[in-house]
């Protein structure tokens, strides 16, 4: 007893009832569909691990139809029934994905010997993409042991590999993101993971964002160009701040989540993508339910299965080891290391900006320690963190060139933290000019 679900895609009701029937006595759950639409709609809403399909269905009665569903059901395994003349059709389904086929009529020993070794093929495929999670560190990303953190990364290790959708929430820079992708190489889809930003995107864009245009659907749109849920075919879409997303898009999105169909904007058709759906917010959907800003259908769908990121404060335990691997990673071939009163100062510190304002703060320390030194100093943290007030003890033992030099590290250093590295931000927040940074950046052998 197994309880996989099989989807049987068949117009000859006879051959779906004595079939569903065989494999429900054997325990797996079954469901229907008798032609190409409903087949779309059954497996989008049951998810199947396995679909028995016949490719030759109304209204067409041709094989086109059927084997234009290979490819959007490539998540689950597929095994096609022909007749037995059909040999080339099924050598060409095989082609196209379908994992193996079977002549009609069937035997019931043979259904269960090709659903069994096609199940057995799916759940190798789902544990094989565990373990190369594990090993390609689809949970090393994430640090830390605590028992929050451990309890984490074993919902990823058991939801990664199912095709339910997950809402992440958590407080802003606690790692929601890092999850989403971990969900996803824990999961055995083999499309990209895509991610966007619901709440950096123009109300108005964000719907051609994701959805795509047609050319011609709004000024500017010179070409037909696909979206984000296009481009995440086979994998998964990350749709981070969720809450951010206008009310005209959440209807979009609802449907897409429902039926698995969606409209660029501009067209008429509907679409179809095989993609599984994260979200995350910091926000506090309910109450945004209540004022009437969040549908309340759509948060349903979204919150399959709900992982919540922990607030830094809330796992200090890991705080040593995940500034530990910041500093090596912001050192790269330095051998930088934190006094002691560095570590208790850490520690001591409430993080409300969590993992990233850590990182951030360290990251600009490890820019700006002075480049004789191997040890990071409370002090430097606190003026890291602080984001650019020079302890009057650093400036009183030194001459003017030295402590000028200093200055200059460690507010360049902090500029860079703060804006990613990204070097036109960074000159900007400086008031110099971008070459006029670089140079200085030279001068000072900061990278
Ligand atoms: N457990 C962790 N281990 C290592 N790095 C982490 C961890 N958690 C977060 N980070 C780092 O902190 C930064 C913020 O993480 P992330 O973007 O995933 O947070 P978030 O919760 O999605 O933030 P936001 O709510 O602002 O979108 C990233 O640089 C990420 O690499």
């Amino acid at each position: 007893m197994s309880g996989e679900t099989i989807l049987i895609v068949d117009d000859e009701p006879a051959f779906a009832r004595v079939a569903g029937a065989f494999l429900t006595r054997e325990g797996y759950h079954v469901v229907t569909a008798k032609d190409a639409a409903s087949a779309r709609e059954v497996f989008a809403q049951a998810r199947p691990d396995l679909v028995l399909l016949d490719l030759v269905m109304p209204p067409e009665r041709t094989p086109e139809a059927g084997l234009s569903l290979l490819p959007e059901f490539s998540s689950a395994v597929t095994v096609v029934l022909t007749a037995h003349s059909e040999h080339e059709l099924a050598l060409r389904a095989v082609s196209l994905g379908a994992w193996d086929f079977l002549a009609k009529p069937v035997e019931p020993e043979l259904l269960r010997f090709c659903v069994e070794r096609a199940l057995a093929k799916a759940a190798l495929e789902r544990e094989i993409a565990r373990l190369r999670a594990e090993k390609a560190g689809a949970y090393d990303g994430l640090i830390g042991n605590g028992p929050a953190m451990a309890h984490v990364k074993d919902m990823i290790r058991r939801i990664g590999p199912a095709e339910l959708p997950v809402m992440i929430l958590g407080p802003t820079g606690s790692g929601k993101e890092l999850v989403a992708h971990a969900l996803h190489r824990a999961s055995a889809r083999r499309g990209p993971f895509v991610s966007i930003h619901c709440g950096a995107i123009p109300a108005e864009l964000i719907e051609s964002e994701l959805f795509g245009h047609l050319k011609g659907a709004f000024t500017g749109a010179h070409a037909d160009r696909p979206g984000l849920v296009a481009t995440a075919r086979g994998g998964t879409l990350f749709l981070d701040e969720i809450g951010e997303t206008p009310l005209p898009c959440q209807v979009k999105l609802l449907r897409f989540l429902q039926e698995g169909t969606y409209t660029p904007v501009g067209g008429r058709e509907a679409r179809r993508a095989d993609v599984r759906i994260v979200s995350a917010t910091h926000r506090d959907l309910e109450a945004m339910i209540a004022s009437g800003a969040f549908r309340e259908d759509l948060y349903y769908r979204l919150r399959g299965v709900v992982i919540r990121t922990p607030a830094l404060d809330e796992r200090r335990e890991d705080l040593g080891f995940l500034a530990a691997h910041f500093l090596a990673q912001a050192a790269k071939k330095r051998k930088l290391r934190f006094s002691q009163e560095a570590l208790a100062w850490l520690v001591a510190q409430s993080w409300p900006g969590n993992v990233r304002e850590l990182k951030a703060t360290i990251e600009c320390a490890a820019a700006l320690a002075d480049p004789q030194s191997s040890t990071i100093s409370a002090e430097d943290l606190t003026f890291a963190r602080g984001g650019g007030v020079l302890p009057t003890s650093d400036v009183v033992a030194e001459t003017l060139p030295e402590a000028q030099e200093k200055l200059e590290r460690r507010m360049i250093g902090a500029a860079l933290a703060a804006t990613e590295h990204n070097h036109s931000a960074a000159a900007r927040r400086l008031g110099v000019s971008r070459v006029g940074l670089l140079k200085m950046m030279a001068r000072l052998g900061l990278r």
